[in-house]
């Protein structure tokens, strides 16, 4: 029995949900979380902060006003530092504890909106530990773990998100003070996005074109203070604000930053990868792309932080159609749950699947990462390129994926999942920015294009690549159709290699009637974008077929039924959203097609008794959720009228507004 913080009288409905699930849900839970223990300790840490009355707000942070949600933001936002410096003297927090408060799970029921530190955790210090020298860190990282000084992440300028070679902020190193100049020379020269360097940061690392003895030798990263630390005051030279509302995130601080002639002492470019020596000269590092590292630190994490999303909206969205209850499906029998419609069940039940789907995917990304970056240390970059590749499109098809299915599943709760308190809505604010931050995903994905063609072009042993390895062997492999995930699997690869293939060939015969490489590659994009996200897509199933597998080994048989059901789903309904590239690029006919519908449609009825068992499983706690429609109770309706009181237009019978416009208008006789 998956446990809540909810004591209110239970839904029949929902009871009844409970009681129909096939496997022990608590089973499932241990599992996600990694086993028993962990599990208890994730609750003891949600308690730690959710059971704090100084962490709840009593008003919804929808009716404050921009400035008070990002005071009530700060003061929360310290609370929750303060004890998770508790929990790290007490020896219980590490980096996983930073990505639950940070991320979609308790960081978003404590700080709904988003957080104005974040940047501070996810980048600045990773950019100290990842960029500064020995010395530096010395010098610096105490002060940030410790928060004696605030950071955030200044690389996005007005005029430049994507092309980071194209920063116009100049630091100039003048080798008679030995400082650098900082200099922003033009209006879109500004740096413009960075959470929490609107009024919360005092110093900031900042990316700008270095140039020294007169040459410049690209963007560089510069730790600079801009605030005073006592007064908080903006130093001479910097101004700074922010940057406005958005469509979600607005308690993230996001700020600009220019700079008038700011000098910083030399010691301050992170030296770890490049020099410059006190009398000027520029020493170069092996790769120009480990200034580039701390973005891939963030990808990576992201695909955690998707899944983190999409089971929170899975979890509302399952649970609401459970309990309402509307239309029929007979004449003359009862109003049906809506759950019961197998259009429903197509909306929620492939995104519960893809829950598990990104998980598995972030783990494996995690793994690879910290092997890289460890090889990396030791001066090996040979694994680099796979790591980068592999990070971009996995963010890119899960936050695009996540997005979507957050949307799907708020249209899945009707006119309810628009109101603000399903938290349907917020949520779709915090997913969908996470398309285009940290590397915009069409970018992203041309990246991994670009990885794939130049694999495919060279004939790379991709022996020891995991994630291309299959392109060794799959064009033009002859494969009848199977009611098998490796079958799926295996038609996928085939599509990924045909679809890069022939990207590759349009490349060529572009350029042999006279483009030059660049123009055949532009006019090829659409197809190399496509190219990488089914290449993408391919490996996710990949991944989550071979977790399973192992899984199965550990858990019990029905677990294991229902973890070989959600993964078939998954690839089926993967498959299926590539029709007419199966067709295209492998054997598979339209009969074959016929079957996977046919095998779709057999797995949403198999899956359907335990959807709501799989949800609770996430175990969400409702302020995680803070949902309307979501509680473990699915109390919905009483939910509902209970929050539209919190209306401030409910606390007084009749408006002003009556009186002033409505009344004269309604009276007027024109
Ligand atoms: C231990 C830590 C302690 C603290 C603990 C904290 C832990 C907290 C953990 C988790 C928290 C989880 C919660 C998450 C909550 C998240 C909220 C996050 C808020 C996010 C805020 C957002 C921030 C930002 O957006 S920052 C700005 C990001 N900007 C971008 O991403 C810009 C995108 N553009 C680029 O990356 C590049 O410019 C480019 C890749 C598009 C092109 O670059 P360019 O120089 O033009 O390169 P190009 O010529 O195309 O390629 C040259 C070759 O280099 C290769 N390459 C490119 N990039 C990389 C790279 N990053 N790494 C390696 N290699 C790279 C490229 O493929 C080319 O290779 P080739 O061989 O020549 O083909
Ligand atoms: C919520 C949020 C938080 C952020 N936080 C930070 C932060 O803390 N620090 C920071 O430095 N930045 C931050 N950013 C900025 C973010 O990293 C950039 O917005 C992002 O990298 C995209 O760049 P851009 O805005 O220049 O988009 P653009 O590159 O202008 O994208 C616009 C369109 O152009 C297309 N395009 C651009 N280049 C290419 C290309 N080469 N090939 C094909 N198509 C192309 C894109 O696909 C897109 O469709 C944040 C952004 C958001 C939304």
């Amino acid at each position: 029995m998956t446990s809540s913080t909810n004591k209110g009288k239970v839904n029949p409905d929902l009871i009844n949900e409970r009681n129909k699930c096939t496997f022990n849900t608590l089973e499932l839970t241990h599992l996600l979380d990694g086993d028993e223990v962990k599990t208890k300790e994730r609750k003891s840490r949600e308690s730690f902060f959710l059971d704090d009355a100084d962490l709840k707000t009593e008003v919804p942070i929808e009716y404050l006003s921009h400035k008070e949600k990002y005071e009530e933001a700060v003061r929360k936002a310290c609370i929750v530092f303060r004890k998770v410096q508790q929990l790290q003297n007490e020896g219980k927090a590490g980096v996983d504890n930073y990505r639950e408060i940070l991320g979609g799970q308790l960081g978003s029921a404590l700080l709904k909106d988003g957080h104005p530190l974040t940047l501070h955790y996810v980048m600045f210090i990773p950019t100290l530990m990842g960029q500064a020298t020995i010395q530096q860190q010395a010098e610096w990282i105490q002060k940030a773990w410790s928060c004696n000084i605030i950071g955030t992440y200044a690389q996005t300028e007005l005029g430049h998100g994507t092309f980071i070679r194209g920063l116009e902020t100049i630091a100039t190193y003048d080798p008679k003070t030995e400082e650098f100049v900082l200099d922003s020379p033009t209006l879109t020269s500004y740096k413009w996005w960075p959470g929490g360097l609107g009024q919360s940061a005092n110093y900031a690392i900042v990316l700008a074109q270095l140039y020294t003895l007169g040459k410049c030798h690209g963007i560089h990263p510069f730790i600079v203070q801009l605030r005073d630390e006592e007064t908080h005051e903006p130093l001479s030279g910097i101004i700074i604000g922010e940057i406005g509302c958005k469509l979600g995130m607005n308690t993230t601080n996001n700020g600009y930053l220019g700079f008038n002639k700011v000098r910083i002492p030399r010691t301050n470019m992170l030296m770890k990868n490049n020099q410059v020596l006190p009398d000027g000269t520029y020493v170069k590092s092996p790769s120009s792309k480990l200034t580039y590292g701390t973005m891939i630190f963030v990808r990576v994490v992201l695909v955690q932080d998707a899944a983190t999303y999409l089971k929170k909206a899975a979890t509302i969205a399952t649970r609401y159609s459970a309990v309402r209850h509307q239309s029929q499906i007979k004449p003359n029998e009862p109003e049906p749950q809506i759950i019961d419609f197998v259009t429903q069940q197509h909306k929620l039940f492939p995104y519960i699947a893809t829950c598990f789907a990104f998980q598995y995917s972030a783990t494996w990304l995690w793994e690879l990462y910290n092997n890289v970056t460890g090889e990396l240390e030791s001066g090996h970059l040979d694994n680099l390129p796979e790591l980068h590749a592999a990070s971009c499109v996995l963010k890119a098809v899960s936050s695009a994926d996540a997005a979507l299915g957050v949307e799907t599943l708020r249209l899945a709760c009707g006119g309810h999942g628009y109101m603000t308190s399903s938290n349907l809505p917020t949520t779709y604010g915090l997913v969908t920015a996470m398309c285009t931050y940290e590397g915009e995903n069409t970018v992203l994905l041309l990246q991994t294009a670009r990885f794939l063609i130049k694999i495919w072009q060279n004939k790379t042993n991709v022996t020891n690549l995991p994630t291309v390895r299959y392109l060794q062997n799959s064009l033009n492999r002859n494969s009848p159709f199977e009611k098998t995930v490796s079958w799926i699997i295996s038609a996928l690869q085939q599509t990924a290699t045909g679809k890069i293939d022939l990207a590759n060939r349009h490349i060529n015969e572009r350029v042999k009637k006279g483009e030059a490489y660049e123009d055949a590659w532009n006019n090829t994009s659409i197809e190399l974008v496509a190219a990488a996200e089914i290449h993408g897509r391919t490996f996710i199933v990949e991944t989550f077929f071979s977790t399973v597998q192992k899984l199965r080994k550990q858990t019990s048989v029905e677990l294991g039924t229902v973890l070989s059901q959600i993964l078939e789903l998954y690839a089926v309904y993967t498959i299926l959203r590539s029709t007419g590239d199966l067709l295209r690029f492998t054997r598979t006919s339209s009969q074959d097609i016929e079957l996977l519908q046919g095998w779709l449609e057999e797995l949403l009825a198999a899956i359907r008794p335990n959807a709501v068992g799989l949800v609770d499983s996430f175990d969400m706690r409702d302020e995680v959720l803070a949902s309307t429609l979501g509680a473990y109770d699915g109390n919905v309706y009483q939910r509902l009228f209970e929050e539209a009181q919190k209306s401030p237009l409910n606390s007084e019978p009749v408006n002003k507004s009556f009186h002033l416009y409505l009344k004269p208008f309604m009276k007027s006789n024109l």
